[in-house]
């Protein structure tokens, strides 16, 4: 470590906090996770998922991880540096962001996500903070609950952050997919339109309520896997409509809404894979930079999301040429008209009532912003119930992942993949 000079600490996660830091050598810039847990072995520190999935990727949206090192049993991961996260950027803004920046981002995370989990992974924690920017530059971070498509269900332990966690993990389900990040792009999407969350739950059951709030709950044709979940662990969904999602995201195309809305399906069968997403109409003016290209692209126009004529000239392919146009008709119907529903909540007071570590970051990182206390539509009647406590119960569990210990040695683990 005495190769690195610590800046300043710039992010207090769940498992470690950040820093900026200055390699003394070649004065790169970059980011320094110290992790909260000690490591004895070198064992313990390779079999971690934020280890074993990250050294995998390399890919422009992904953010990169440089060097691993294990110094007097703390170890430490060192991450290119990105100067914020789209929480950050949300919280103290007035002004809404262009449909042209959401785009933008947007198209680079599906790219991002596209790449990890046609490689088998997927990430089950993106949210606002897990996304981090350096001008037009968006790229997915922390992976320290990322797991492998093959490996093999049940997933028992946390998942994800309440907000834009996807309805089959609320109601248990071992057997959750990469379309689990999906949803939480819907959320994200719709978050970045409006710089309010889409479903702000203050518990469990609440996050159950506000998505029935927005989108109607569930239906036999809506999600028939989800009505038999629910049985299975004595839990009735509220029966609500819903509303219409541009009511609730005024400045939002037709398109957007289109897109958000096939996101957040209840069946995650319904939800679009990111090489889906990517072909929406919403991305219409997209282009995708093939990694080899992406320098000089990046050099001249924004990183991704480009205009035709400066990335033609190098060769670049549209999504919407590249693969087939059928699915479009399926996964992207047109919106329908529902009365709009008001939604607000305080960010730092509800991540207060998650229960477990979650609780620590919270109260360490994020700041009080213009997100609104919980309102009183909260089904409070749920959280008393026997199926909510159900719901709750197996969210504590969910909630304790357990690292084990080994011997003690000092070491650096392994430095540049
Ligand atoms: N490469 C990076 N460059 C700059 N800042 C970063 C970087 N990685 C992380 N951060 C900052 O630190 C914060 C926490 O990082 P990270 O999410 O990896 O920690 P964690 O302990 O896994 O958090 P979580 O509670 O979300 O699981 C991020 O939200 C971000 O603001």
């Amino acid at each position: 470590m005495e190769r690195y000079k610590l800046i300043k600490e710039v992010g207090d996660g769940t498992f470690g906090s950040v820093w900026r830091a200055i390699n003394k050598q070649t004065g790169e810039v970059v980011a320094i996770k110290k992790m909260k847990k000690k490591y004895y072995s070198w064992e313990e520190c390779v079999n971690l998922r934020e280890v074993k999935s990250l050294r995998k990727m390399n890919h422009p949206n992904i953010v990169k991880l440089k060097e691993v090192i294990r110094e007097s049993d703390i170890l430490y991961f060192v991450f290119e540096y990105m100067e914020c996260n789209l929480y950050q950027l949300m919280k103290d803004r007035e002004k809404m962001f262009s449909e042209g920046e959401v785009r933008n981002w947007c198209f680079q995370v599906f790219q991002g996500l596209a790449y990890m989990h046609q490689r088998g992974y997927f990430h089950r924690d993106l949210k606002p903070e897990n996304l981090l920017v350096t001008k037009d530059i968006i790229k997915i971070a922390d992976f320290g609950l990322a797991r492998e498509i093959s490996s093999q269900p049940p997933y028992t332990e946390y998942v994800s952050t309440r907000w834009y966690r996807a309805p089959e993990v609320l109601l248990q389900s071992y057997l959750y997919s990469s379309k689990v990040d999906m949803w939480a792009m819907g959320a994200i999407m719709a978050e970045l339109f409006s710089l309010r969350p889409l479903f702000p739950g203050a518990s469990e059951a609440d996050e159950i309520y506000k998505i029935c709030g927005v989108i109607g709950s569930p239906t036999i044709e809506s999600w028939a896997d989800g009505l038999k979940l629910a049985r299975d662990i004595n839990y009735q969904f509220p029966q609500l409509a819903g509303v219409h999602l541009s009511a609730l995201i005024p400045s939002a195309s037709d398109d957007a809404v289109s897109l958000i809305r096939s996101l957040c399906s209840w069946d995650p069968c319904k939800r679009p894979t990111a090489a889906e997403a990517l072909q929406h109409p919403f991305f219409q003016t997209c282009f995708y930079v093939p990694p080899s290209l992406r320098t000089r692209a990046v050099s001249r126009t924004p990183p991704s999301a480009g205009t035709r004529g400066a990335l033609d000239q190098q060769g670049v392919r549209r999504y919407s040429g590249m693969l087939p146009n059928s699915k479009l008709t399926n996964n992207f119907s047109s919106p329908k008209l529902h009365p709009p529903l008001a939604s607000g909540v305080q960010r730092k007071l509800d991540m207060v009532n998650q229960n477990g570590s979650k609780n620590e970051k919270s109260m360490n990182t994020v700041k009080q912003s213009k997100y609104r206390q919980p309102g009183k539509d909260s089904p409070t009647s749920m959280n008393k119930g026997r199926n909510a406590k159900a719901i709750s119960e197996t969210a504590d569990r969910l909630t304790n992942m357990n690292v084990g210990s080994g011997t003690r040695r000092h070491s650096i683990i392994f430095s540049s993949f």
